[in-house]
């Protein structure tokens, strides 16, 4: 053991090399690998025995090298025999069988529904103008514009300090993801707002997360506003800018702002695409059973269903028959939680009927209810239901509760994948893996 260690400072100079992204420059990897493994040499008051152990163990080191600089040296025609991934494939993290699954269940909005940047405009505007109008904020906020390049999905705000964080898997903020208003703070920034890159269950407290494709405008308009702030060298407490813009935001849906821009022109927002139709035909010609379940209201899904539909014969005025189940305003994700009755809803009079529901009809629309309710009437077993769905907490983590496979619908998968597919990461990745399984301790990041 002793040895090892004496010995680790050798390897720990590996550690330090740093790799190029072209193919040839990978080479120069191997160069610096030989010059530490030659460079080293032995004190000469050591005992025999000791020296001999040590000689073998640089042996081996070097025998070690040698396999890393061989396999370093067939990454580029070993990468040309890889598959590349699809990016636009369906992958799986646990097995399934298809047959077993019986009942297809969908969310509506980014999940059947799809709609371009101008929706994120369009909600980060009315809520702009929600702020302007009713809050007082100053008449210049109207020239703020959206920018569809800013927010990513699974941003934190901090209430508490104003920035906008990107956290890693474990919590960590990425170097690159911190933002105060519209400024990316360097890593020494970081570190002297938050001590350390870590953010501890303290600090988290002040976070607020803003999840999904909706979160965009929210993202945007938040650090618009702090940046407004921070030019006008106003002061001001981070946690009302997020307390307006939320509830700018939140007056914009709730009042059904958003869902009358987006119908009063669906080509602008709205994008079709023609598989959906295929998907759910198909499903029912196997016998699948087929539900929708969505927090948005009835006229807003008719409409944009209509649209969806409208050069398909079959289902343009009709696209309900598609479905043995429609549910709207549930209130995910506390429909699986919840014990909220189902109400039928009249569409033809536009309210609820009072009686009670015990079955659900086809070609009717229910409203509310929750997921013990939905269990109990329709008699479907958790494991042969699949829901799929775009947001992590109302459509993923919820259905997985009740035993639902589910499928996530991550539309960011498709750039992700491109870039993983490209010859300068792909050779990155490997090198780095051919190092890890050299180094005898693993590598920090
Ligand atoms: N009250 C709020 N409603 C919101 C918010 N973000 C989105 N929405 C509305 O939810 C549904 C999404 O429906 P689903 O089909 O994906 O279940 C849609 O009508 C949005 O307008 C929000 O922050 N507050
Ligand atoms: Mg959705």
């Amino acid at each position: 053991m002793a040895c090892v260690r004496r010995l680790l400072p050798l390897c720990s100079s590996i550690n330090r090399t740093s790799f190029p992204s072209s193919g040839s420059g990978a080479l120069q990897g191997f160069r610096s690998y030989g010059a530490i493994a030659s460079e080293q040499t032995l004190p000469s008051n050591l005992p025999e025995a000791d020296t001999s152990v040590l000689n073998d163990e640089i042996a081996q080191i070097r025998r070690e090298f040698d396999a890393a600089k061989q396999s370093f040296l067939k990454i580029p025609a070993a990468l040309k025999a890889m598959p590349k991934m699809n990016p636009k494939g369906i992958y799986v993290n646990k097995n399934l069988r298809l047959d077993n699954i019986q009942v297809y269940g969908f969310d509506y909005d980014y999940t059947l529904a799809h709609y371009s940047a101008n929706l994120q405009s369009l909600i980060y505007d009315m809520a702009k103008e929600h702020m302007v109008n009713e809050f007082r904020y100053p008449e210049v906020c109207m020239e703020f514009k959206y920018d569809s390049t800013f927010p990513i999905r699974g941003l934190y705000y901090d209430k508490l300090k104003g920035c906008l964080l990107k956290l890693d898997f474990f919590g960590s903020i990425e170097p690159d993801g911190c933002y105060y208003g519209r400024r990316k703070l360097s890593r020494k920034e970081i570190e002297e707002i938050y001590g350390t890159r870590h953010i501890g269950r303290d600090q988290a407290q002040g976070l607020v997360g803003l999840m999904d494709f909706f979160c965009f405008s929210e993202a945007c308009l938040i650090s618009d506003i702090v940046q407004y702030f921070v030019d006008a060298k106003l002061e001001f407490d981070a946690s009302y800018i997020y307390q307006d813009v939320n509830r700018a935001i939140q007056h914009v849906h709730r009042s059904g702002l958003v869902h009358r821009g987006i119908l009063s022109d669906p080509h602008r927002y709205l994008v079709k695409n023609g598989q959906v139709l295929h998907f759910l035909k198909m499903l029912r010609e196997k016998g699948k059973k087929l539900f929708l379940l969505t927090n948005s209201p009835y006229y807003f899904v008719d409409g944009g269903m209509t649209f969806m539909l409208e050069d398909s014969k079959e289902y343009r005025d009709s696209w309900r028959e598609l479905f043995d189940v429609v549910i709207a305003k549930a209130n995910k994700p506390d429909f699986y939680t919840s014990e909220h009755p189902f109400r039928f809803y009249d569409t033809e009079k536009d309210n609820l009927a009072f009686k009670k529901v015990n079955e659900f009809l086809p070609n009717k629309i229910y409203y509310h209810g929750c997921l013990k309710s939905f269990l109990h009437i329709t008699k479907w077993k958790g494991p042969e239901v699949m829901y799929f769905g775009d947001h992590l907490f109302s459509d993923l983590r919820g259905p997985a509760k009740a035993g639902w496979r589910t499928a996530a619908i991550i539309h960011e998968l498709e750039d992700e994948i491109l870039i993983q597919n490209k010859d300068t990461y792909r050779l990155e990745q490997c090198s780095h893996m051919v190092i890890k399984c050299t180094l005898p301790y693993p590598l920090s990041s």
